[in-house]
């Protein structure tokens, strides 16, 4: 890890299947919403060190008065002006979370239209904020779990908590989301022909006994434990996904997501990687569950993009894993982020009076102890893998809207 030499990654996207999502980075940096500013007494610095930014909405933070102001895009970052024959109607469930932002990101600055569905209940506003009144997209307050017609070429559903507290926190709602919520996509699917692509996950492996997981290994979930609400509700959305391919001749993509993180993760989501960079970067005790043992791979969000687009367009309509391959235990990781942030915390010149400690807490139930993606088949028929590793989507300064709340 600390060998690697990250490269100065420019453009993400492919230019396969008839469909061009290549975009330079610098153009999806620019549309982060990270805290630009804080005003502190007369004082207000720009605390990302991000030059000012052109397109995106701008956020200053007040210590005084503990407000946060928001400032409101003057112009639209430019998209592609395709043919009304090129450009499609895409809906996008989910769109308001941490993968569905970037995804929309993505397809409107590829210029199609762009609807986003979300009920807020992890997604937020600010997370597309930029695009709002953009003649392109539309945002609609909505609840999968209730049917939802529109007319459209694309449908990625995305839409469910993803976080294990996020989506323990109220399983029956989480597995009405998968159950109900996929049913109701795919019905809308199946009435507009649209293709429709479900955000599957890791999770449908449970705690794998095959090391690496391909795509044909049936998994080993306990179907009564506190994970089954995801793990059996991703399970029954992909058996409802080929069943209504096979009984209705729906056009589907199935996409097994494997952990992933970036910009606009929420910092509070109790995932490991916001955990200890938030604890990191507060200079807290960094909380390892279990020995530490345990291992994941841990993929950057503009790889699972690329992966996302490239599934829709192709014509693999079998399940495909999507995940980055480098394997870390936890305890390895714990030490890899203590170091890359210490490392921006000094570029920074804020460098943390001691080191943080690295302590152990109880493991999670049927925790998964091992996890790692065989991504041969996005490899060979989607021509994928990713490009980013752990460390240069660390550097890419994500977590810099962490700073709300610096002490
Ligand atoms: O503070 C923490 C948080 C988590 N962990 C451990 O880190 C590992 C990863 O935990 P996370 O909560 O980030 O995510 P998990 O891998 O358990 O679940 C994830 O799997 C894939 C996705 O579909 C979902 O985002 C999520 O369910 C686990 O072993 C967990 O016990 C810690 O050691 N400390």
């Amino acid at each position: 890890m600390a060998s690697e030499k990250p490269e100065n990654i420019i453009t993400v996207g492919h230019d396969r299947f008839g469909f061009d999502s290549r975009v330079e980075m610098d153009t999806l940096r620019s549309l982060y919403l990270s805290p630009s500013f804080v005003k502190d007494g007369d004082a207000t610095k720009n605390i990302s060190g991000a030059p000012p930014k052109d397109y995106g909405a701008q956020s200053t933070y007040d210590k005084s008065s503990n407000s946060i102001q928001f400032t409101t895009v003057a112009k639209f970052p430019p998209v592609k002006l395709l043919p009304n024959a090129e450009r499609k109607r895409i809906l996008v469930t989910g769109g308001a979370g941490f993968v569905g932002s970037h995804l929309v990101d993505r397809l409107m600055l590829l210029g199609h239209e762009v609807t986003v569905l979300d009920n807020f209940f992890t997604g937020s506003r600010t997370t597309v904020s930029h695009w709002v009144g953009h003649p392109n997209f539309e945002m609609v307050r909505h609840d999968v779990v209730n049917p939802f017609l529109i007319e459209v070429d694309q449908i990625y559903h995305l839409a469910c908590p993803a976080s294990p507290p996020h989506y323990q926190y109220n399983a029956v709602k989480t597995l009405k989301t998968s159950f109900l919520g996929t049913m109701n996509m795919l019905g809308l699917a199946k009435r507009t022909k649209a293709r429709f692509l479900i955000t599957s996950t890791s999770e449908v492996y449970g705690d794998p006994e095959e090391h690496p997981q391909r795509e044909d290994y049936w998994g080993h979930v306990n179907c009564i434990g506190p994970r089954a609400c995801y793990d059996e509700g991703k399970r029954v959305a992909e058996t409802l996904t080929y069943g209504y391919m096979r009984q209705d001749g729906v056009d589907v993509r199935v996409a097994r997501i494997f952990n992933t993180f970036g910009p606009r993760m929420n910092p509070y989501d109790g995932r490991v990687v916001s955990n200890f960079i938030i604890q990191a970067l507060k200079g807290e005790d960094m909380t390892v569950y279990g020995d530490g043992n345990q291992t994941r791979s841990f993929q950057y969000v503009h790889d699972l993009v690329d992966g996302l687009i490239l599934l829709m367009n192709g014509d693999e309509t079998r399940p495909v894993n999507i995940g980055n391959q480098h394997e870390f235990t936890i305890i390895e990781f714990a030490e890899a982020v203590r170091d890359i942030v210490e490392k921006v915390q000094k570029e920074q010149g804020n460098p943390l009076a001691k080191r943080v400690n690295i302590i152990h807490k109880e493991m999670p139930t049927d925790d998964p102890q091992r996890r790692r993606p065989d991504t041969t088949r996005a490899k060979e028929t989607l021509g994928w893998q990713p490009q980013f590793n752990v460390r240069q989507g660390v550097e890419d300064r994500f977590f810099s809207f962490l700073v709300y709340d610096p002490c």
